[in-house]
């Protein structure tokens, strides 16, 4: 020690003799330099704020590191944050990480000191200043600088869409902003249904699973063929099939928030476009029951005489009276029109965001604007149908616990041969299972008379609508032999000049 003190002393009065006071600065740079430049590392220093605003980098390697700090660190900094159920792990002051990325070994260490004299900022600074250092080999510098750090932030973000509750927001305050200018109310999105628990085919479904997959792992292939990156799927069927629960199946299988896009809340076209743009990526934007949100007409018939307003929201006014002054048709912008709500799904606006998903439901297929339905627009029509053999097994598993093993032979067959005639719908049957949930027999003996009730129901009524059918062929038979020949050329000639458009004509 005495030994290590004279040499310090000796190397001091050196180098106030050899160097003046004026060059002793640069030369302590210089050797500082020189040092460095022998050093084997580089040092890179991601600090909490980068001038007056919060570096993302920053929250994003602390959100990293907890991944791996939370399995060997001794000491952590524990955090919960805002809309968030799960505990991060951070490093604690000073404390130092190593990492390896594609062979590279990095190291991170977490430096807080105390902030100096505050300069004068409109904006309160925190009185510690964090940053993190990195030491990186020199040799791995451009693995670091190419992809690490992006892959650091990459993973930050799943990891922040994991810890966060998802959120379902809507827009039930009629257009109206929040403090923060923000258009869309939200809540903690916690509904319960998964693919596990949705009872439809087996094969449908892990057809939809496999295109949800596809989508949300599909970044290169939407770059590559110059797509926008977004998916449309159409779900419609009668009620009680499963098509809000497949919604939030689906969301809970991608992670994604949840936006319940209330039409008849929105005024105008800018409105909706307003809205689309305050969506954030990874959500699926949902608009549930189309046909009863906007008079979906065909978009031409607007442009062509009549109502200016036809095609505009249904509950603004019907589309036989006559237009309000200002409501001059979809692109006056004063009414939300089926041409604001395609350009809301596919147009240029439609990527001002990416990875989202456009749900629409309907119970009315036949409703809708063939514009609406062109592939592209909405890439996947799923039809949520009566409930199938299949699918009720999967009801059975979910509500009593049953394997299609636990039940009789007889009557598993019995329970087949109804359930298609029986048309019951996976709610109806959800309804018999929860009643009698506490006993699984009765559960399943009184489900199979309703069965056979309703299908019993539906073959009385199908034959009665046939004989019903007959009859009305006979009369037209008879009335179509009472037109004179040239009425039915006519007829011909019209049908073999008519565009698809004129359909209506014809009828
Ligand atoms: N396929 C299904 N799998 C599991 N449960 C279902 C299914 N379909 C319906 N249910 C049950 O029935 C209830 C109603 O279903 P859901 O709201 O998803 O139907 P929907 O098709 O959206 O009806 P609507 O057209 O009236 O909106 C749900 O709470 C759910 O428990
Ligand atoms: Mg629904």
């Amino acid at each position: 020690m005495a030994s290590m003190m004279g040499v310090w002393a000796f190397g001091q009065s050196l180098l106030q003799t050899v160097f003046p006071p004026e060059l002793r600065f640069a030369s302590l740079k210089f050797f500082y330099r020189l040092l460095n430049w022998f050093s084997s590392y580089c040092y890179y220093d991601i600090t909490e704020i980068d001038g007056v605003n919060t570096n993302e980098l920053y929250n994003a390697v602390q959100l990293y590191l907890s991944s791996s700090a939370s399995i060997i660190g001794t000491r952590l900094s524990l955090t919960r944050g805002l809309n968030s159920s799960t505990i991060t792990f951070g490093l604690s002051n000073n404390d130092r990480l190593v990492d390896t990325y594609n062979g590279a070994t990095v190291e991170w260490e977490h430096v807080v000191s105390q902030r100096q004299s505050q300069t004068f900022s409109w904006r309160p600074l925190p009185e510690e200043k964090r940053g993190f250092t990195l030491r990186v080999k020199k040799k791995n510098r451009q693995v670091v600088l190419g992809s690490y750090l992006d892959f650091v932030m990459e993973k930050a973000n799943e990891i922040r869409r994991k810890n966060q509750d998802r959120l379902l927001y809507t827009n039930s305050r009629g257009g109206s902003l929040d403090s923060r200018g923000h258009p869309w109310e939200s809540v903690p999105f916690k509904h319960p249904s998964t693919f596990e628990t949705l009872a439809m085919d087996p094969v449908k479904k892990a057809e939809i699973m496999a295109d949800l997959l596809d989508f949300a792992s599909g970044e290169s292939f939407y770059q590559r063929t110059g797509r926008a990156w977004k998916r449309g799927y159409l779900l419609y069927g009668p009620p009680g099939t499963g098509k809000s629960s497949m919604i939030a199946a689906m969301a809970n299988y991608l992670g994604y928030d949840i936006y319940d896009l209330e039409l008849t809340e929105v005024n105008t076209n800018s409105d909706l476009r307003k809205l689309l743009m305050k969506t954030s990526s990874k959500s699926i934007i949902v608009i549930e029951d189309i046909d009863c949100s906007i008079n979906l007409t065909n978009r031409n018939k607007n442009n062509g005489g009549g109502s200016a307003n036809s095609g505009g929201r249904k509950n603004n006014h019907d589309a036989s009276s006559p237009a309000p002054p200002g409501a001059n048709g979809e692109e006056g912008g004063s009414t939300i029109t089926l041409s604001g709500l395609l350009n809301f799904t596919d147009g240029l606006w439609s990527c001002c965001g990416s990875e989202r998903i456009f749900v629409f439901t309907t119970n009315h297929i036949e409703k809708l604007d063939r514009a609406l339905l062109r592939s592209g627009r909405m890439d996947m029509h799923i039809n949520m149908s009566y409930c199938s053999f299949p699918a009720f097994k999967i009801l059975l598993k979910n509500y009593l616990g049953y394997e299609e093993t636990d039940l009789e032979k007889q009557v598993l067959d019995e329970l087949e041969g109804v359930i298609d005639e029986a048309e019951m719908t996976p709610a109806d049957i959800s309804e018999v299972l929860i009643k009698n949930r506490r006993d699984n027999k009765k559960a399943v003996q009184e489900l199979l008379e309703a069965l056979k009730t309703r299908a019993e129901r539906n073959r009385s009524k199908k034959l009665l609508e046939s004989n019903r059918n007959e009859v009305e062929d006979e009369e037209q038979e008879k009335r179509a032999l009472d037109i004179p020949k040239e009425g039915f050329d006519h007829l011909l000639e019209s049908c073999n000049n008519c565009e698809e458009e004129d359909d209506e004509k014809i009828h």
